[in-house]
């Protein structure tokens, strides 16, 4: 049985409710543990995993989140940064699966967190237990 850490951006807490149900679930399923780390924004995903992986005792990531545009050009900053460094927290051989939704409005957001519908959540942890099995075949 791995250790996966659940890493949750707050800032739309209903939301991240179903993607964080979907994400436990796929990683219970596959009879690992999931602990939950909560953190306020998608901006603090990335360091808050770097920080946990400094700690040790995980052997996964899942990175859970909403991003929904407002006006400004604070959208594309919040969303392409989140995803940039988790892609090279990634490169460097962390296993992470990366379930932050990026959406134009709630409607959209509602559809890929719903873990009866599109469960990006679950399909995020599948990613990381992926990535973990990938470590194990090739880092053994
Ligand atoms: N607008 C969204 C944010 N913004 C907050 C940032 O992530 C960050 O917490 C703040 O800039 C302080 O560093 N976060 C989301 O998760 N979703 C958003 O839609
Ligand atoms: C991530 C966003 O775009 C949003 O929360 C910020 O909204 P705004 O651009 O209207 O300040």
């Amino acid at each position: 049985m791995a250790r996966f850490l659940i890493v949750e951006a707050r800032f739309y807490g209903h939301l991240n409710d179903m993607l964080v149900e979907g994400a436990r679930g796929a990683l219970e399923a596959a009879g690992h543990e999931a602990e939950v780390l909560t953190v306020p924004g998608a901006l603090e995903i990335p360091g808050a995993i770097a920080l946990a992986v400094e700690g040790g005792g995980y052997d996964g990531f899942v990175a859970i989140g909403v991003v929904i545009r407002g006006e400004t050009y604070h959208f594309e900053i919040v969303a392409g940064e989140s995803a940039r460094a988790i892609m090279a927290l990634t490169m460097d051989g962390i296993a992470i699966g990366n379930g932050i939704l990026t959406v134009e409005n709630e409607e959209q957001a509602l559809v890929r967190a719903d873990p009866a519908q599109k469960d990006k959540g679950g399909e995020a942890a599948k990613a990381a237990l992926a990535l973990y099995d990938l470590q194990r075949k090739f880092l053994p």
